[in-house]
């Protein structure tokens, strides 16, 4: 199979550049996790797309530069005077401490010519200025994989300029809680770009589920085991932790001349054991309280003192924020103050170096080191831990790990898991590591090595690549297509020439008056069919070779009020329940159900309805909707939005079931409670009992307002049609068999109303022109 093309995009450029001349430059590597990732990057035809690092006012060192970079497959954005509020602003003062659980600092000029909003203003034109690099080398095909949160506004950018793009979009950070996320001033504008993208991802699941909630919360759309869903687009929601390139580490470990640095490390620090630390000096990973447990470690075991050494590599960077360098002199007063106390003549306990070492020494000190200490108070992976344990030689040395690094859940088996607040149990864990058995410190380097070994760079990038494939291919189906206008006409021709027909309805926005549609659903017992529709029905169920059911969300007594006088069968709460109006109502619950949270979520519902004045909750036996319609909308919304924390937090917790967003409602039913999975059910008791139905179903028009999982029903005949426009299946729909149901692609419509994205094929604007339809489909059977 062929690869697309891939055209990376992320902040920086993994090289840094250097003017040397009017039309010459120079490179140095980048450091950090993001860089090193996308370096591993193999198989793909790419193209990276980025910040050189260095800001390029004048024509002939831009196009220098440019041509320098295209050796490099790298393609340069120039951010020029955005760049400060952008990245050093927006991107790092800002979205960074947010993410990393910090919060945003306060708006840092007095005199108000730096706020947030012109750190706003200035990361949607950088996100401007890189979607206009991307369009300008974007090719037919290409994949588009945006990084990290200094882009999140280009996939909504990109799907803007050509909605067929692919886009997939990454966050190497953590995402946090939605509780600190919620503080951001623009964190609506932020999701609902991220959600244009065909799929988003994450290193862990705690990452994937806060902003699944975070959507919910915010948003106030629906999420199903898919991803989140907003107006029918589904956007894929996965989690692909990355790795390192483990060959690269192991290879360069044993070069003659890294083996060479070992043997001069251990030469320097003979008689001592070596603690090593390697981070950027970022706030996020911890060195104050890094260097505290290391004093306490001290102070509590004097026989350790001048036997053990930390060894921390302090990579510099973002000094263009003051919190950075503030960080910096704090830890240089730390490591003075630990070494004053416990250094001799002959011996200091910290060395802290402010720089970065070049790859061959960092893969020495990794492989003769006896503990990895990593206390990141939040990390989005941390690819430091899986380079310590790819180098490991000999006598293997042991990974303490923070567990608020996304690492800890990869490679928390083998290591020594601990809270990097809690500075008496980081220097608990420091002794534990210095006197642990030989055969232990094997036991689990031997775990861990197999994990980073199997889960590489390239099988996160194959991965992340598959799935977006996958999604793309199959976008119809997966994300809900674009539907067509309904051909009438061909419904029609299609109807009149067919035997045994199936029409399957909605009820609340189908066959209710127009602008009752979404907004009443909930409204339960007052809703009513549209005032042209009743003689129409009844007329359409006369025809013998014409089966009607009205599938609906709705409760028994609401059906039988509306249709009880038409010959047609009524399926109520979404199929848990069925009649045909000449009989009695049969339950078609699938067995075993459990509806144990339906007690609790109705506390918190009725909670809310009393502290929402306007706002109303109905119950049915499977599902349970709240409703605030007639609430003040503003508060209605932010009433909800808290309803959905308290859910998921309590009666749903560990429930099976859906929890469906409308405008102006929030609705739980049971799992399995869907449109679709009910047809099976449906249609084998409406074909058992309707003895006239002699010849297979050859005609199915499904109608209907459907939203989130229940648009499962437009696409259950889909398998069965004999000419299939889409891929998957064979045979007869779903358990369905031929004998009962055997339709061509030609004589299925399934239609949803007013919907931009959905899983039916077509659209009709409202439910006037149902009944203009059905209208039509009597008139013309008639003649
Ligand atoms: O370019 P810098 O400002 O020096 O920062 C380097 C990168 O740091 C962050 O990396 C993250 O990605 C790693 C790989 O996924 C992950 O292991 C680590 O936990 C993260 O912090 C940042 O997200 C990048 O944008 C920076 O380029
Ligand atoms: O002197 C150094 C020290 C570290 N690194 C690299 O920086 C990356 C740090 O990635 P990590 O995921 O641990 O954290 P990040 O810095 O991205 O937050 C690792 O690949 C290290 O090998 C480097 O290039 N030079």
């Amino acid at each position: 199979m062929t690869r697309p093309r891939l055209i990376v995009v992320s902040m920086s450029l993994p090289v840094t550049a250097k003017r040397t001349g009017e039309e010459s430059w120079s490179f140095a590597m980048n450091s950090g996790g993001l860089v090193s990732a996308l370096l591993g990057l193999k198989g793909f035809e790419t193209k990276w797309i980025g910040w050189p690092g260095v800001d390029v006012y004048d024509v002939v060192g831009k196009k220098a530069l440019s041509t320098a970079l295209a050796e490099k497959g790298c393609i340069p954005v120039f951010l020029e005077e955005v760049c400060d509020q952008y990245f050093n602003g927006y991107c790092n003062n800002i979205l960074w401490p947010i993410f990393h659980y910090m919060g945003a600092p306060p708006e840092y000029r007095d005199d108000g010519t730096i706020t947030y909003q012109s750190q706003y203003d200035a990361y949607k034109k950088a996100n401007r200025i890189f979607f206009d690099v991307v369009k300008e080398h974007y090719q037919e095909g290409d994949v588009v994989w945006c990084h990290d949160y200094h882009v999140m506004l280009l996939p909504q950018y990109l799907k803007e300029y050509n909605s067929k793009m692919n886009v997939g979009w990454f966050l190497h950070t953590p995402f946090p809680s939605s509780e600190m996320y919620k503080t951001l001033p623009s964190r609506s504008e932020l999701l609902r770009s991220i959600l244009t993208a065909d799929l988003v991802g994450f290193h862990t699941y705690d990452f994937a589920r806060h902003f699944v909630n975070a959507c919910m919360c915010i948003l106030g759309i629906d999420a199903t085991s898919e991803g989140v869903v907003d107006q029918g687009k589904v956007t894929q929601v996965a989690v692909f932790p990355i790795g390192i390139e483990p060959e690269r580490f192991i290879s360069t470990s044993e070069l003659p001349e890294v083996v060479q640095y070992m043997k001069k490390f251990k030469n320097d620090f003979a008689g001592r054991k070596l603690i090593l630390g390697v981070d950027r000096m970022d706030f996020v990973k911890g060195l104050p309280q890094k260097y505290q447990a290391f004093e306490k470690f001290l102070e509590e075991n004097e026989d350790w003192r001048g036997k053990v050494m930390l060894l921390q590599i302090a990579v510099p960077t973002r000094n263009g924020i003051g919190e950075y360098r503030k960080m910096k002199d704090q830890c240089h007063k730390l490591v003075g103050r630990i070494n004053g106390r416990f250094g001799s003549i002959s011996s200091v306990p910290i060395t802290h170096l402010d720089c970065s070492v070049p790859f061959d020494q960092l893969c020495a000190l990794y492989a003769i080191a006896d503990a990895l200490l990593v206390t990141s108070l939040r990390d989005g992976m941390n690819l430091v831990s899986s380079e310590f344990v790819a180098c490991q030689k000999e006598e293997k040395g042991v990974l303490i790990l923070s567990e608020f690094a996304g690492a800890g859940q990869s490679l928390g088996a083998g290591a020594l898991l601990v809270n990097p607040w809690n500075i008496k149990e980081v220097s608990n864990a420091i002794g534990e590591a210095l006197n642990m058995s030989p055969e232990e410190k094997e036991r689990k380097h031997k775990i861990n090595f197999q994990y980073v070994k199997t889960h590489s760079t390239q099988q996160w990038a194959d991965d992340f690549m598959n799935k977006l494939n996958e999604i793309t291919s199959n976008g119809e189906l997966q994300n809900g297509n674009v539907p067509h206008e309904l051909p009438q006409h061909d419904v029609v021709q299609q109807y009149l020439k067919s035997n045994n027909r199936l029409l399957i309805l909605g009820f609340c926005g189908t066959l209710t008056p127009p602008n009752k549609n979404q907004e009443k659903r909930g409204e339960g017992m007052n809703l009513e069919v549209h005032p042209h529709l009743h003689e129409r029905l009844k007329e359409l169920c006369s025809d013998p070779k014409t089966t009607v059911v009205v599938l609906s969300r709705g409760p028994k007594s609401l059906l039988d009020k509306n249709f009880g006088e038409c010959n047609m069968w009524l399926a109520a709460e979404n199929g848990m329940f069925l009649r045909h109006t000449s009989g009695e109502w049969v339950t078609k619950m699938p067995e075993h159900m459990n509806l144990d949270w339906i007690d609790g979520v109705k506390q918190v519902f009725k909670y809310f309805t009393e502290r929402t004045p306007g706002s109303y909750f109905e119950t049915s036996e499977t599902s349970l909707v709240w409703n605030y319609q007639s609430a003040d909308a503003e508060f209605g919304r932010a009433q909800a939005r808290d309803m959905l924390q308290h859910l998921w937090a309590g009666p749903i917790s560990n429930a099976s079931v859906d929890v469906v967003r409308g405008d102006n409602s929030v609705e739980v039913h049971a799992v399995s409670v869907t449109k679709g999975s009910a047809m099976e059910r449906l249609i084998g008791e409406i074909v058992l009992q309707n003895k006239s139905m002699t010849t297979p179903i050859d005609y199915v028009l499904c109608i209907g307002n459907f939203l989130g999982k229940d648009e499962d029903v437009y696409t259950f005949f889909e398998p069965g049609l004999s000419k299939k426009r889409k891929s998957s299946g064979n045979g007869s729909p779903k358990k369905v068999s031929s004998t009962v149901v055997d339709l061509k692609e030609e004589n299925y419509f399934s239609v949803a109303i007013e919907k931009t994205h959905t899983k039916a094929s077509y659209f009709l604007d409202s439910s006037d022109d149902v009944v203009q339809l059905i209208h039509k489909l009597n008139a013309h059977n008639k003649a």
